[in-house]
């Protein structure tokens, strides 16, 4: 009796932008170009069922000498990426400098023989004008381009003569009527299959099905089905486990799930969903599906919680949708696999990130007005380096960084004007930084003549980075800085034809707590690392939060993030950032920190011994002896609100507690917090 066969077929590519760098001896990494990429390839992995009769037999074989076959491929691609990689090795023109150099060196000494030896004065005079012609000489570009050229031909005549031996050698064989030469090519595609397996099961994700299941239906044999997925029939019946060499077991649930779309999606309302043959790359799977009448992407993204149920995806695997090639096309793409990028940061590596799924470099020029949002720990300050990287060591541009916890900044105390906020006296030099930097623009503009300025080493461009957003509008609370954002909002709305830009980092991406309302306005290049909530994603980009079907708050930290650079109904990109380390911030070339000339020298410098805040010196004054003085005791004083007295000693970082006065629990401010504060001031 005939049984169900079923075959599914399966690209597997190679996701672009997947490389290796190696590492310079300064520590940073030099770009080494991408792995010959495999060409996109049918890989069938076949599911099989037998009968016991001679047809079964026969289908054993042939199912046999395919998975041989999906085997031999497999070791042949193996060995086209790794001849690939040894032609194209990026070391090669430096092994050819050294070459060319060494060349030239055994000229020199051969040359100074020959002037040793010679007989004649003018055998003599020959061989020293050759030294001094030898001595001028250097290796030139061109003739390590043509050493190089010539040493990647020769590899690669190396790599093909085996391959072509085998390909041509039984022809040539058979035409000198040597028939048995033949057997070469058997013997080699069986060589290539026992190299396949052996590399697949080093890889340890090989689940390729050797031997055909055993049979489990009576039912007619059906078409084959080729990456289109299952026809009610196969679907309600025995769809056979089919797994896919070089899938992962989870993504050949996914897969099996794929082959009995037609069931599952009559079953989670998403009839009129249509998918085509998968493909397999570094990031996942991937489908193109077809839209009836009734879908649009859209409607597609707002389904992703069906899909994922659908086709049992994980929780841990994201799911984006995007538009496809085609109006009534949605690609969704499941991201099974983390690609094996190198995220490492080096001088002169173009962009901030890499988009995965397509490899795009994600290219963002740090002279702009920049948001960052993320929550803690999401990778904020290090997303934020490569820019301040590329500001720090531009002549014609200088950092102006404001970090008011203080952890960053010290990295960058060599090559930037840095800012520690810490403290209530850090809060002033905070102040008077911004402060400053809204001079310079004031100053330029006045002096610009009605054009956009140019930057000078003197007026060089300006970046403001604000590490975190949120410390600032709380200081702007406190009736000393309140105009402080008045400040940052004039260099946002008006910085442009200054050249000052403003790069603003925040945990909080809440109009009322981390973003005032015209700094977003003016920023519309948006960076969300990981965020807390859906809530703070569509503060950061709004209604398309989910455009691409990543959204900020489900991203991976650190590191991961979505970009927008376009307008502001633009979808952002799901990007993986480069990782600037520590050494690398602190191997940065050092220079003179910025200042607005005529500022006051090293602002803030000194500023612990400044002049006490008012509201401090009074509740200094009112608990003078005593264990403490009540919030309203000091507004009395003052003639203030309480909720003045109390925003701005929380600014000065003194919180109100409670005190004990003659066995009494009283709320208010303790005398030691406040002379602990005082203390800042040298008291
Ligand atoms: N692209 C990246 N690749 C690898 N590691 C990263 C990357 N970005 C950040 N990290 C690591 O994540 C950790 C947190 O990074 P970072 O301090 O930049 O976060 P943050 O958002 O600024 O945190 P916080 O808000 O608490 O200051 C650090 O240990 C950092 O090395």
């Amino acid at each position: 009796m005939a049984r169900q066969t079923k075959r599914r077929h399966l690209s597997v590519v190679p996701a672009p932008g997947a490389e290796d760098a190696p590492h310079t001896p300064t520590g940073m990494t030099e770009p080494k170009r991408a792995q010959a990429p495999l060409e996109p390839t049918a890989v069938y992995a076949s599911e099989a069922a037998t009968t016991r009769t001679a047809a079964g037999a026969a289908e054993r074989a042939r199912h046999v000498l395919a998975t041989g076959h999906t085997y031999a491929v497999l070791a042949w691609l193996h060995y086209w990426n790794v001849a690939m990689g040894y032609v194209m090795d990026p070391d090669l023109r430096t092994e050819m400098v050294d070459q060319a150099e060494r060349d030239l060196d055994h000229k020199r000494v051969a040359a100074a023989k020959r002037a040793r030896r010679a007989l004649s004065p003018e055998d003599k005079r020959a061989a020293q004008r050759e030294i001094q012609r030898l001595e001028r000489r250097c290796v030139s570009e061109l003739e390590v381009d043509a050493r190089t050229l010539g040493a990647r031909s020769g590899r690669l005549l190396r790599k093909l003569a085996l391959p072509a031996a085998v390909v041509v050698g039984p022809v040539l064989m058979a035409a000198n009527g040597m028939w048995i030469g033949v057997l070469i090519w058997p013997a080699a595609w069986g060589w290539l299959a026992v190299q396949g397996r052996a590399h697949a099961i080093a890889e340890g994700t090989t689940t390729a099905t050797e031997l055909p299941p055993t049979a489990v239906a009576d039912a007619p044999r059906p078409p084959a089905v080729t990456g289109a997925p299952a026809n009610p029939a196969t679907a309600a019946g025995a769809a056979q486990a089919t797994r896919v060499l070089g899938a992962t077991p989870e993504e050949n649930v996914i897969l099996e799930r794929l082959a009995d779309w037609t069931a599952q999606a009559k079953s989670r309302g998403l009839a009129g969903l249509t998918p085509g043959a998968p493909t397999l790359d570094e990031a996942g799977l991937c489908v193109v599906l077809t839209l009836d009448g009734k879908w649009d992407p859209g409607r597609v993204r707002g389904a992703v919680g069906q899909i994922r149920a659908a086709l049992a995806v994980p929780a841990e695997a994201g799911v984006q949708i995007t538009p496809g090639a085609r109006g009534d096309e949605a690609v969704l793409r499941i991201r099974t696999r983390t690609p094996a990028l190198d995220t490492s940061w080096y001088e002169g590596r173009e962009g901030i990130g890499i988009v995965p799924e397509t490899g795009r470099i994600a290219e963002v020029s740090p002279y702009g007005h920049r948001l960052v949002a993320g929550t803690t720990g999401a990778g904020k300050s290090t997303a934020m380096r490569p820019w301040m990287a590329r500001v720090a060591m531009n002549p014609l541009a200088a950092l102006v960084f404001i970090d008011p916890k203080g952890q960053e900044c010290p990295l960058w105390e060599h090559c930037a004007r840095t800012v520690k906020g810490v403290g209530a006296a850090g809060q002033q030099r905070v102040y008077l930084a911004i402060s400053e930097v809204a001079l310079e623009l004031e100053w330029r503009q006045e002096h610009a003549g009605g054009t956009d300025w140019t930057p000078t080493e003197e007026h060089p461009e300006l970046v403001l980075v604000v590490d975190e957003g949120a410390s600032i509008v709380r200081m702007s609370k406190t009736k000393s800085y309140k105009d402080v954002l008045d400040k940052l909002e004039y260099i946002a709305a008006q910085g442009r034809a200054g050249r000052i830009w403003l790069h603003w980092a925040t945990q909080y991406p809440t109009k009322s707590e981390g973003i005032p309302a015209l700094v977003t306005e003016n920023i519309t290049t948006r960076l969300s690392l990981r965020t807390e909530s859906p809530t703070a994603d569509r503060v950061v980009f709004g209604e398309n939060a989910t455009a691409t079907g990543w959204t900020p708050s489900e991203l991976e930290i650190p590191g991961w993030a979505m970009i927008r650079t376009g307008p502001k109904d633009a979808p952002p990109d799901h990007t993986r950032l480069w990782h600037m380390t520590d050494e690398q911030v602190r191997a940065l070339p050092a220079r003179a920190a910025w200042h607005h000339a005529g500022a006051p020298s090293e602002a803030g410098e000194d500023l612990d011994d400044g002049e006490m805040p008012e509201v401090l010196a009074a509740a200094l004054e009112l608990s003078e002896g005593q264990p403490g003085v009540r919030g309203h005791d000091i507004a009395g004083h003052l003639g203030w609100d309480l909720i003045d007295v109390q925003t701005e000693l929380l600014a000065l970082e003194v919180r109100a507690g409670r005190y004990s006065d003659d066995g009494r629990q009283v709320r208010g401010y303790p005398r030691e917090d406040l002379e602990a504060a005082a203390a800042n001031y040298g008291m």
